[in-house]
């Protein structure tokens, strides 16, 4: 794990922002296409304030989430109305959304064709993630009832209820999450900072966010 302290969240946003935007250019050099997975919550708003704007060739950049909350998209918890509202929108509004979501009671209903969606995305080339301060990352909870599937299984999505998440859940697997061409881990706070200390030393079943940390880039700011 590579640790980037910020002075400020601000100045650490933009330049995730630019981050992200010239690894996508990278990868569009040498590809048809660039996938990229970010994560929802109340985190990553303003880098996608910045990287909708960038410049690069958004048509043919692939966007999806690393994780959604069962919820319509009219829902203030639906990460994909996040993605709508704040990524999908100025240059990036050319780019190709892949959904995590569509209209049904529970996530199971529709796992197999959003997986199917997926395949011709994998290896994610650029990938952001968030944590929360329980450890959890994308939607891999702690104590989630399907938290060894999810971090051990074959399988590209879970769907996953856990004690910590208000709604049903659908994530990408550990095993999606850990081969992304590239990797970073976005975090704000004290809390979060020491979360994440306690993570290096604890298995994923206990710390799911552990399971992803090694090659990954952690941005922090304290406030
Ligand atoms: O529920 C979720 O939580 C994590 C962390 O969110 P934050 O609000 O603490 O930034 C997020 O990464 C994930 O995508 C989201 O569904």
């Amino acid at each position: 794990m590579k640790l980037v302290e910020y002075p400020d969240s601000e100045m650490m946003m933009m330049d995730l922002a630019d981050t992200l935007a010239s690894e996508l250019k990278t990868c569009l050099l040498m590809h048809d296409h660039a996938s990229l997975a970010v994560p929802g919550g109340t985190t990553p708003g303003p880098i996608f304030d910045s990287l909708c704007a960038a410049d690069l060739d958004w048509a043919r950049v692939h966007v999806m989430l690393t994780d959604e909350r069962w919820v319509p998209e009219t829902s203030d918890r639906s990460n994909t109305r996040l993605l709508r509202d704040r990524l999908l929108t100025s240059r990036a509004a050319a780019a190709t959304y892949v959904p995590l979501y569509a209209d049904a009671e529970t996530p199971e209903e529709k796992l197999p064709e959003l997986a199917q969606g997926l395949v011709s995305e994998l290896p994610i080339s650029v990938m952001l993630l968030g944590m929360g301060a329980d450890m959890h990352t994308a939607s891999i909870f702690p104590g989630a009832d399907q938290l060894d599937h999810a971090l051990k299984g074959d399988d590209l999505l879970v769907a996953m209820r856990a004690p910590g998440a208000p709604e049903p859940r659908i994530t990408l697997s550990a095993k999606v999450l850990k081969s992304a061409m590239s990797r970073h881990l976005v975090i704000i706070g004290g809390e979060k900072r020491e979360a994440l200390e306690r993570a290096r030393h604890l298995p994923p079943q206990e710390a799911p966010v552990a399971a992803i940390l090694s090659d990954t880039t952690v941005h922090w700011a304290e406030r």
